[in-house]
This record gives C-alpha cells, sequence and structure tokens, in this order.
C-alpha cells in the first residue's frame, strides 16, 4: 500500500548541456565536405566546426592581390587551405600556387581534402618546409607575382588539446607547429632561468606580470614539479594573480592566460626569428610588379612586419605600401571572434 504522507516524486530538472547531444552531431562536423547544412549552421552561429579553419579577409586579400590566370603565387602559411583554395580559383585553371606549413598532419590531410576538390599537383605543390625558405623555392621557379602569409595558428591547432595551444583545455604543455621537430614548452620550461622567462614574457607578449610569473614558475619547477600541462600553466597563473580585486580578476587570468602561452608558442617556433627572415627574403621572392599580403594576428608581428615593409619601401625597394592597417569588416569579426585581432598589410614589389 502506497503511503500517503510521502512527498510526490520531483521530477529533476533536465541540465541542458552545450555539448552536443550526440557524438553524431561533432563527427559531422569533421566532415565539412558531407555535411554542408550542419557546417553553415555552426559558422553562422559564431562557431568554427571542429577541424575546420575559417579563413580571414578573403575578399580583401583577392581584391589587393589581383590574381590573373597563369601567374605563381605563394601561400607562406597553408593551414585548412581556405586562402589557397581562393587564390587557386582565381588561376582559373592556368598557373601555380606554392604553399609551405610546418605542420605534416594537418598539411597532409589539407593536401588530400584539395586533391578531392580538383587542387592536384599540377596546379598546387605543397612544401612541407619552413616559410622562411621562401628563397629556396623562389630560386627553383623563377620568382611569385603574389605572396599571401596568414601568421599564427589555425582553428584545428587550437582546438586539438594534444597540441597544447588552448589554456581552455587540458592537454600537454607542447605548443610545436610541429611536433616532430624541436623541443616542447614544457620541456623549455625544464631549463629556463627566471630572467630568462621574464624577458620572454615581456618581449614575446607584453606581459606585465612577467617578474611575479617568472618566479612562481621557476619556483614551482625548481621543488620537482614539471609544469608539463596546459592546466598546471593556468592553475599557476590563477594563483599567482590571486590578489587581484574579484571584480578584475577573472578578465585579467583570461588576458594574461592568452599572452603567456602566446610567449611560448613564439618562443618554441621562433616565430619573430623566421618571420625577420621572411621578411628579408621577400624582396628577393617577388617579381617585379608583385604583391604581397600579410595578416598578423598580435603587435610584436605587426610591428615586424611594418617596419620592413616602410624600409623596403624607402629603399625604392616597394613601390608602395599599407601605411595604415586594413582590418576585417565588422560583419566578418561578429561571425568569425577570431578575426577580431587580424591586421592585414600589403605591398607591391616596384617594377
Ligand atoms: C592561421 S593558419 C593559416 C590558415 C590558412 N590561411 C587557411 O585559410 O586555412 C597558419 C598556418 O601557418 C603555419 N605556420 C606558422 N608558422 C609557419 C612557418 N614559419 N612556416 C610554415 N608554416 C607556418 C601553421 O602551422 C598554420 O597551419
Amino acid at each position: 500500500m502506497e503511503n500517503e504522507n510521502q512527498t510526490p516524486h520531483k521530477r529533476r530538472v533536465h541540465y541542458k548541456g552545450k555539448y552536443p547531444k550526440k557524438f553524431e552531431e561533432k563527427y559531422k562536423e569533421l566532415q565539412p565536405e558531407k555535411y554542408k547544412d550542419t557546417i553553415a549552421h555552426v559558422i553562422q552561429k559564431g562557431n568554427t566546426p571542429a577541424g575546420m579553419h575559417i579563413s580571414i579577409m578573403v575578399k580583401e586579400i583577392l581584391d589587393f592581390l589581383q590574381i590573373k590566370p597563369g601567374q605563381t603565387g605563394f601561400d607562406a602559411t597553408l593551414g585548412y587551405g581556405g586562402h589557397t583554395k581562393a587564390m587557386l580559383e582565381q588561376l582559373q585553371g592556368q598557373g601555380h600556387i606554392h604553399a609551405t606549413d610546418v605542420d605534416p598532419a594537418e598539411s597532409a590531410k589539407t593536401k588530400k581534402r584539395l586533391a578531392d576538390q580538383g587542387f592536384g599537383e599540377d596546379m598546387l605543390t605543397i612544401h612541407l618546409q619552413n616559410f622562411c625558405t621562401i628563397d629556396e623555392i623562389a630560386k627553383e621557379v623563377g620568382g611569385f607575382d603574389f605572396i599571401l602569409a596568414d601568421l599564427g595558428v589555425s582553428s584545428m591547432q587550437i582546438d586539438n588539446p594534444e597540441r597544447g595551444f588552448s589554456f581552455k583545455v587540458d592537454g600537454p604543455l607542447d605548443l610545436r607547429l610541429n611536433q616532430e621537430a624541436g623541443i616542447s614548452a614544457a620541456e623549455r620550461l625544464d631549463t629556463i632561468s627566471r630572467d630568462e622567462l621574464a624577458g620572454m614574457l615581456y618581449e614575446n607578449s607584453d606581459e606585465p606580470y612577467c617578474e611575479e610569473l617568472a618566479k612562481a614558475i621557476t619556483d614551482e619547477i625548481r621543488k620537482g614539479h614539471r609544469v608539463d600541462t596546459t592546466t598546471k600553466l593556468r592553475r599557476i597563473i590563477e594563483d599567482t594573480l590571486d590578489f587581484l580585486p574579484e571584480k578584475d580578476k577573472k578578465e585579467t587570468i583570461k588576458k594574461t592566460c592568452q599572452r603567456t602561452f602566446q610567449a611560448l608558442r613564439i618562443d618554441v617556433n621562433r616565430e619573430f626569428e623566421v618571420l625577420y627572415e621572411f621578411m628579408e627574403k621577400l624582396p628577393g621572392a617577388l617579381k617585379p610588379g608583385g604583391r604581397v599580403a600579410i595578416l598578423t594576428f598580435h603587435s610584436g608581428e605587426d610591428k615586424l612586419v611594418k617596419r620592413a615593409l616602410k624600409e623596403g619601401c624607402r629603399a625604392g625597394i616597394y613601390s608602395e605600401y599599407a601605411k595604415d592597417v586594413v582590418r576585417p569588416s565588422a560583419q566578418e569579426c561578429a561571425q568569425n571572434g577570431r578575426a577580431r585581432s587580424t591586421k592585414m598589410r600589403w605591398a607591391v614589389r616596384s617594377q
């Protein structure tokens, strides 16, 4: 018999999590060619579908580069191949693009994806090389009519926890663009001195708490606790900045995490050194009248690019260059949050 005094059973409120209800949905995002509607829906909501990268400022780049059938181009940063494909389409089946990337895993996927879409080796040569070797490729092919560099990392790299680029998910503190070469960020931290780390955080990311963070990180390592995961590094940052007033804490910690991870990424990939080398070799790689567009994502990169183009123009190597940066439209920034920090600079090689 039922007890009449028993409180009636209350239905638990269903928790509507943000993750897709079925893995099937995420797997659809990983096959963009097959599930175009799902992908369009994710993009329309302002997100980047898993395993994909949304190319930035495509229209502005094409408008500037003025690509014509029969020309030869160079894409320094293949990534997902979105810009490469847009530039290949401008060639209308005549001409060739050489593209570089240092990421063996993503380059292989992009090569297959583009070949499946009709852009095979007759039109596109993918070199698993650093873009600072542009001079070697330019020498082989006789120079380029147009060059694009879309610096930094792709969404596929950021979103893969195994790569260690994001402080938002747990993973090994790696941060290498090519995991088959060099040393990881964790290994770099193993032996770094407090002063060198403070300098790295300041030089690479203008980190205002560089001294405090360098002390906290190197103290932890000296105690025998390796900082070898993204979570461990994030926790040290959170503890170090715990003194901040409650109202600023969350936002400052987020920005400090972004700057710290960026500084380490720049260091392990020698990003300023290779960009400097690329900018030095650029005039020699462009044909007379050739055009170059460069997308940068932080002030260190932009300053370096701006200075090189300005000095090149002063020396008569470039006939024109972008004194003011070109920014993505408000609409593009709203649709793709990763476009917000983008700055485009360009130059035209003298005749
Ligand atoms: C922002 S993504 C490029 C996205 C691409 N434009 C697209 O539309 O899909 C940058 C890419 O450049 C590569 N990269 C970064 N530095 C490089 C370097 N020094 N040499 C060659 N590739 C590099 C990264 O591995 C990454 O795949």
